[in-house]
């Protein structure tokens, strides 16, 4: 297991991280998702040593990096890919680690088989593609065969095969035991990958929960409707009895309706009452990546200064919820197992869930209340206790502000 408690770096007048606590738990991928710049590349160099924390402390079972007897064996890395001596080969590479780490050359050979470079082990590593070589920077981290392993951005730079190849890998690790911590910006590679995350902004966490309750916390459910495309009155007609009933009604890109703040049956009956036929009434959930930018808007430092164009496809103005900036809110949404649907739609719509009475990210609603954006309705709220304490926090102010005087 990794912990973190109240983990702070500094650099000169920089905060990169502030008085972040975590556990990273053994048996699950658990993801490490921010913003560019929110300080998860600094707090892994910290984990790994590589950086001395200016306070707090972050142990490995149970021992900071530097106190682990024969660290290579427990714990791998990939950070870096690009940190290889270019003229020497994949083979050289992995065997002059082996060498320092005391690990066996036949080890070299498994794990080259094992990414998929036996054939160009004795090819100079400057010539490799960038997947070629996250390749070969994941073999070294596998070099120890070791309990922990800490990927920053494992997929950057390869193709639908390989990324296939890493999800399952890291699946594959942690279903062996292994404590797996994994970064990376791809939200629906993470949304496939991990089962718990830790999100941080400004260097501060945001949320620390499985996947399924992060995106039940920080999205709102919705329930897609469509009538017959042929005619058009139909679907006013609904729009209108569903907005009386109090429904919060929104046309999709396709000409179907998102409606919020009623549960499914009730849309159903108030269509037959109606005498509107419906083609489509489902319900769905949002994905990671719209709950993700539902929480971390607020901590994002680098933003484009060129307003988005609008995109056939996209729904004008951002996502659910009201993303500032425009985020393609047209991403179909994904599927969701169970039915959290009856409490965003139903008479509990806006009832306090777990998470009410906590300021809400960025200053935004309080979970629980009703959300602000187009779609207005609260999120639903999650239907399992999560078995870690799932912990969500609210907007960080820029700790640079407050330690500028602090030099590393
Ligand atoms: N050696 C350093 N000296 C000064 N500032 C640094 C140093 N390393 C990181 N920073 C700053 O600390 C902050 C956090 O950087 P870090 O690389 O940890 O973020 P990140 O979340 O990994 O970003 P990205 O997703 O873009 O890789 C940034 O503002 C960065 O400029």
């Amino acid at each position: 297991m990794i912990e973190a408690v109240g983990l702070t770096k500094r650099y000169g007048a920089k905060t990169a991280v502030h008085n972040l606590s975590f556990q990273v738990r053994p048996g699950t991928v658990t993801g490490f998702l921010g913003p560019n710049g929110s300080g998860k590349s600094t707090t892994m160099r910290m984990i790994l040593g590589l950086d001395t924390p200016t306070s707090g402390h972050v142990t490995i079972g149970g021992h900071p990096f530097r106190k682990l007897p024969n660290a290579p064996r427990q714990v791998g890395a990939l950070l870096d890919a690009k940190a290889v001596h270019g003229g020497r080969s994949a083979r050289q590479h992995l065997l002059s680690l082996a060498q320092l780490s005391g690990i066996p050359a036949s080890r070299v050979d498994e794990v080259l088989g094992l990414v998929g470079l036996q054939d160009v082990a004795k090819k100079r590593s400057k010539g490799f593609s960038l997947g070629m070589g996250q390749r070969l920077g994941i073999a070294a981290a596998m070099l120890g065969d070791p309990q922990v392993l800490l990927f920053d951005e494992p997929v950057n730079g390869l193709d639908p095969d390989g990324i296939l190849w890493v999800r399952n890998l890291m699946k594959q690790l942690a279903s062996e035991g292994r404590t797996v911590f994994v970064s990376s910006h791809l939200m629906s590679e993470m949304a496939l990958t991990a089962e718990h995350l830790i999100v941080i902004g400004r260097g501060q966490l945001l949320a620390d929960m499985n996947v399924k309750d992060f995106i039940a916390a920080n999205s709102t459910g919705f329930a897609r409707v469509r009538t017959p495309d042929t005619e058009p009155a139909q679907g006013e007609k609904l729009t209108s009895v569903l907005s009386e009933a109090g429904g919060q009604v929104a046309p999709e890109p396709d000409g179907a309706l998102r409606v919020t703040g009623l549960a499914l049956p009730r849309i159903s009956d108030l269509a037959h009452e109606a005498g509107v036929r419906l083609w489509e009434l489902s319900p769905h959930q949002a994905s990671l990546e719209e709950a993700y930018m539902q929480l971390t808007q607020g901590a994002v430092d680098y933003r484009s200064a060129v307003p988005p164009q609008a995109v056939p496809g996209v729904v004008p103005g951002g996502m659910p919820g009201g993303v500032p900036g425009g985020v393609p809110g047209g991403l179909p949404p994904q599927g969701y197992a169970g039915d959290p649907y009856a409490g965003a739609y139903g008479p509990q719509a806006g009832a306090p869930g777990p998470y009410a009475g906590q300021p809400g990210p960025y200053g935004a609603q309080p979970q629980g209340a009703p959300a602000p954006g187009p779609y207005g309705a609260p999120p639903a709220p999650p239907q399992q206790q999560p078995q870690a304490q799932p912990q969500q926090h609210a907007a960080p102010a820029d700790p640079t502000q407050q330690h500028s005087e602090d030099a590393r």
